[in-house]
Formats: structure tokens, sequence, C-alpha cells
């Protein structure tokens, strides 16, 4: 009996389905009938204030329980009409031409052998990613990841390794700051599982041990370890590998330093306590950056750097963009753009690939926006 009357109310809904998809089709025709009108006369595809005419009407209209869903709903078929305007409407933008000649010019193989910049010394997790990405790599050691693309823009190295993201800490906060003030591209990504140690001299003893060096992300990774030590001082340091080279050519008995095993064999440091992160799935993402930008086959990821007005809903609005076409946003990162007032430079990665001629206008009617607008590159991540 139940399923019988089920059946008859998927029944009348697929009724109404078909005349909302009619309507719905009507609907979008006519958007792009104004998109042409729009083109012509120069007008902007989004406007505010019709959108807010539209959604008091049919609140009204409705009235409750569903003025909600309805307002939501009509969010939704917004989107979907102003990203068939703006797919229309696109100009072909000074970026397109620029992908279209990486996508000509870059190799179809990610090279074996490179000059590439790590931030450290000899030991540093960056080495250990770099060593991933290249057979062979010349690797150019600098103090601070300020030095790494430094060099990479002034063309000392052809590439460099820089960390982003922890899964257990989160973002590197300082690289995503120097972003916003270098040229660069983003030409590989990959992701490195990371196992931290507290390592010392021969002869100290964990009890011995009055001061831990280490970097902020690798201490913030032990905070569970660290937090059950008594008395004992916890030191920041640029690098973990430089932790332990600190600790190597120190006079004293009671340090020790958090990081990699191979450090053990460089620094000839002895283990007191293995995998002392707070996950046992620790990984850490790191970018490969060049000069050019360099787009190989395959390239399915691309990160973008957008200033978004201050303005309600413009977080939404460029959220909206991609909803629109499908594509899957992995990670948003703000960060305050610095001397502002409160405004945010936000960090887009998302799901996508140059090859989609829709994603190309988007990204061309981004970049002729006002604010901001960077493309940082379209590569794969190497897992
Ligand atoms: O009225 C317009 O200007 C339209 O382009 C139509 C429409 C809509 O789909 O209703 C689309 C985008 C605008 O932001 C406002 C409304």
């Amino acid at each position: 009996m139940t399923d019988i009357n089920l059946d008859q109310m998927r029944q009348d809904i697929d009724n109404i389905d078909e005349k909302l998809t009619d309507l719905f089709k009507e609907r979008m025709e006519k958007s792009l009938e104004i998109a042409k009108y729009k083109k012509g006369h120069k007008v902007p595809v989004f406007s505010d204030k019709r959108e807010k005419e539209i959604l008091h009407k049919v609140s009204e209209q409705i009235g409750e329980p569903f003025d909600g869903y309805a307002r939501l709903l009509f969010n939704t078929i917004f989107d979907a009409s102003r990203s068939c305007q703006n797919n229309y409407m696109a100009k072909r933008s000074d970026l397109a031409d620029r992908i279209e000649e990486a996508l000509k010019e870059t190799p179809n193989l990610f090279p074996k052998k490179a000059v590439v910049a790590c931030q450290g010394v000899a030991g540093s997790y960056s080495q250990a990613a770099c060593e991933k990405l290249f057979e062979v790599p010349s690797i150019m050691y600098f103090n601070s990841f300020e030095g790494v693309f430094n060099a990479v823009e002034k063309g000392l190295c052809q590439y460099g390794i820089l960390p982003i993201e922890n899964s257990s800490y989160g973002s590197v906060g300082a690289v995503y700051d120097l972003m916003q003030n270098y040229n660069f591209h983003i030409a590989k990504g990959i992701r490195l599982r990371i196992s931290h140690n507290l390592m010392a001299k021969p002869g100290t003893a964990l009890s011995d041990v009055k001061e831990i060096f280490s970097h902020e992300q690798a201490l913030g990774q032990c905070g569970d370890f660290l937090k059950e030590l008594k008395d004992v001082k916890v030191t920041v340091v640029e690098n973990t590998a430089i932790a332990a080279k600190m600790v190597a050519e120190s006079d004293r008995e009671d340090v020790a330093a958090i990081c990699s095993k191979e450090c053990a064999d460089l620094y000839g440091l002895d283990v007191l306590k293995k995998q002392i992160q707070l996950s046992d799935n620790n990984y850490t993402r790191f970018i490969c950056i060049s000069k050019k930008m360099e787009i190989y086959p395959g390239s399915n990821k691309i990160s973008l750097i957008l200033s978004l007005p201050h303005t309600p809903r413009s977080l939404y609005l460029a959220i909206s963009k991609f909803a629109a076409l499908g594509i899957n946003l992995t990670k948003l990162e703000s960060r305050p753009i610095p001397g502002s007032d409160f405004e945010f430079m936000f960090y887009f990665d998302l799901d996508a690939s140059v090859y989609s001629p829709e994603l190309i206008n988007l990204l061309s009617e981004m970049e002729s926006q006002p604010e901001t607008f960077v493309f940082l590159g379209c590569y794969t991540e190497v897992i």
C-alpha cells in the first residue's frame, strides 16, 4: 500500500520536474538573449539590484514555510544564468594566450635534471621532496623561503621547492604571504609523508634534554609529545635540518632536534624517540615553482590568487562561478593584505584543467576584473 502511494507521489514529482525543466530551459534561453544585448551595449552581467528584486518578489509570492528554500533555488538559478552569460560574453584574454603558449612550449616529460632551490640545509624535508621530483637535482640551499622565491624569480635556479600545507598543522602562512610579492608559476606539486624523530648527539639520554630545536611546523606537528616533557625549552629555528646541524655542532649535551631520520646519518645524531608526530598519516604538500609557466600533459589542478572587493557576497559570487561549472574547490586559504583594513587575499586550489574552453572563458573573465587575479599554474600533484 505504502509503495503504491510512494510510486504515485514520485510520478507527480516527475510531472512537476518536466514542467520545471521546460521552464528552466526557456529561462536560460532568455538569459542568453539578454547576454547578446549586454554584449552589444556593454552592460555588465551581474545586476545585484535585479537579483534582489526577483528574490523579494519570489519570497512574497511563495510565503512560509518555503520562502527560504525558494531563495536558495533562485540563487542557484542566478549562478547558472550568470555563468552562461559570462561564457557567451567572454573575451579572449592575454592569459588565454599565455596558457596556449605554455601548452605548446612545455615538453611532454618533466625534467630529470635541474638546478633547484630549497630552504634550509641538507637533510631538510624540502630536499626529500626535491629528490622525489627530480632524478638528479643540483640543489642550492637558501636560509629563508624568500631566498627560494628570489632565486627562481632572478633565474639563479630553474625551480624552487616550497612547503605549503601540512595535514595536521595546516598551511605554511609564511609561504602564502610571500606568494603575493613574487612572480612565479607552479609547475608541479608533491605530497610527502612526514615522520618526525627526536634526535641528539650520541650519549644524550631523553632525561638529559633541556632544550629542543626545530621548525615551527614540526614543533606544532609534535605538540602532544612536547606537552608530556617537563622543564624543556622549545626553540624555533628556520628548518628541521638546521636544527639537527645546530645540535650536532653544539658543545652542549642537553639539546635535541626534531627532524627527519635522514638527518641522523648526515649529522651523526642518535634517535631518542621515533615517530613523535600527532598522527601516522602526517603529510606535507610542497609546490615546485618555476619562473616561466609550464603545463605538463595531464595537469589537472589549478591554483589562483584573488583579491575580492569588500562588498556583500563577493566571495560567494567567486565560488559560485566554479560551482556553476561543476568544479571542485579543494582548498581556500585567506591571508591578510599587509597594511589594509582587514582585507584579504584568497588562494584557490581547483580540480580543473586548462583543456576546458569554459574554464578558459571563466579565467579570462576573472582576469578582466579590476581586482588582483593571478593564475599560478596548472599542474599535477605527485603522491
Ligand atoms: O536581468 C538581467 O540583467 C539578467 O541578466 C538576468 C539575470 C537572471 O538570471 O535573472 C541574470 C544575471 C543578473 O545578475 C540578473 C538577472
